[in-house]
């Protein structure tokens, strides 16, 4: 067994490529010099004793809106605090709320531990004009400039009370402010008229990063996490990185690989993480482009199995009922039989089924997720096959177990797979 404190390793600091926003956040983002500017200017008026602008921001996931967002509202209270003025600044993170009400106790609890300390409980048993006016008087308590992020603000669904009253509240004594993050872009295009002009005063609107802006962003969080590893003649930039132990190729090859699919950094981050991991856990002290694609090859396999874990109950019948058909060796089957499986499932279970044609759309979603595959049926009449697109096993190693919702199907999908086998 290894002992801790034994092994040689390449970080000099691990937290630095960590990809956690609890963990480590990067102070120098100048891929988003143009995007820092316009929240300066959104903020700036607080300085001026005036009040700051609401603003939202947007764009795709990973593309560093909520670390631009606390880089500035930081640099703003280090600002405040040296000259004396009254701002606070409260994150209110909506992921996980689903409606208005629930971000709303979410906001109320952080204004609470704003003045008492943690601890506080989020509220319940109100009516939503008695909780807003709840929200309102710990505003007025706090008093002074007040800036509230709300991130992943699409969270909330159609439900937008909390961005229709809030900007418009008034509260006594406060100057405040509304940043709204989202990365739901349709979310944005759906706002009511009156809620997109009022919260979205100033908008701010996040690019997805390039191959080459990524292999920068790659590089700064390299130099900082791991050892021999320096920037020539002071430059922070990818062509100017030194390093004894990354290969040449290793880095571009992450930063290519996170710029195909959205150019999302955190993904970026991710996999040059596991890849870096991987080599010291290994013992070895250079992180090569065999890292970095088993990297990507054991990331895609953990989405994979908790995309499965994690589906709906209808997509998770769609999806055994193929794979039934997979594990007597059919390589892929036509709709009407895994549909008449389907239903024979569904039985089972006690489920009512779907349609024929809502379960087509099921099947279609789960080859969209890259779960099954699919063939299409030429001429007329000719039907779609579908197959799996991951090995059976995994399908059955992720499914509920047998006393879970479902397990039953489950487990003779299991036993139906080793019979099989
Ligand atoms: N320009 C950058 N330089 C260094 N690290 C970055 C940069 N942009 C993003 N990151 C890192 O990528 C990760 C994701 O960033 P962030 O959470 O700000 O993205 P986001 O746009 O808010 O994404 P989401 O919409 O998914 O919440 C974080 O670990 C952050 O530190």
């Amino acid at each position: 067994m290894k002992a801790f404190g034994d092994d040689d390793t390449i970080f000099e600091d691990i937290d630095v490529l960590n990809p956690n926003e609890q963990t480590y956040q990067p102070t120098d983002l100048p891929e988003r010099a143009d995007e820092l500017d316009q929240i300066h200017s959104s903020l700036r008026p607080a300085t001026m004793g005036s009040t700051p602008l609401n603003v939202l921001v947007y764009g795709q996931s990973g593309q560093g809106k909520t670390v631009s967002i606390m880089l500035k509202t930081t640099q703003l209270q280090e600002y405040a605090d040296e000259v004396d003025m009254d701002l606070t600044v409260v994150d209110v993170p909506c992921k996980g709320v689903d409606n208005s009400y629930h971000a709303l106790t979410h906001l109320y609890k952080e204004l609470r531990e704003k003045q008492l300390g943690p601890g506080e409980e989020l509220p319940s048993g109100y009516q939503k004009k008695a909780l807003l006016n709840m929200v309102l008087e710990e505003l007025e308590s706090i008093g002074g400039t007040i800036i509230i992020v709300l991130d992943e603000i699409d969270a909330i669904g159609d439900d937008d009370y909390i961005l229709y009253e809030l900007p418009r509240s008034n509260p006594e004594g406060v100057r405040l402010s509304i940043i709204g993050i989202t990365n739901d872009l349709q979310f944005r295009e759906n706002l009511d008229g009156d809620v997109r002009s009022s919260l979205g005063e100033d908008e701010v609107k996040f690019d997805p990063y390039d191959a080459n802006q990524l292999r920068n962003i790659l590089a700064r969080r390299a130099e900082g996490a791991l050892r021999d590893t320096h920037f020539r003649d002071g430059v922070r930039d990818y062509e100017h990185l030194e390093s004894d132990v990354v290969s040449d190729d290793a880095l571009p090859l992450a930063a290519a690989l996170g710029a195909q699919d959205t150019g999302d950094a955190r993904e970026a981050i991710r996999l040059f993480f596991r890849a870096a991991r991987f080599a010291d856990d290994n013992g070895e002290l250079e992180i090569t482009e065999h890292h970095v694609r088993d990297a990507r090859d054991f990331l895609e396999q953990k989405a994979i199995e908790s995309g499965i874990q994690t589906l709906p109950q209808q997509k998770m019948m769609a999806l055994m009922s193929t794979a039934w058909h997979v594990s007597k060796g059919e390589q892929s089957t036509a709709t009407t039989p895994i549909y008449t499986q389907y239903k024979k499932m569904c039985e089972v279970e006690d489920v009512t089924p779907l349609s024929n044609r809502r379960f087509r759309d099921r099947l279609n979603d789960l080859s969209d997720s890259n779960i099954l595959t699919k063939t299409q049926g030429r001429g007329r009449g000719k039907q779609n096959r579908y197959g799996l697109a991951v090995d059976v096993e995994t399908v059955v190693e992720n499914l509920p177990q047998k006393n879970e919702r479902h397990g039953e199907v489950a487990e003779l999908l299991r036993k139906q797979v080793e019979k099989h086998r």
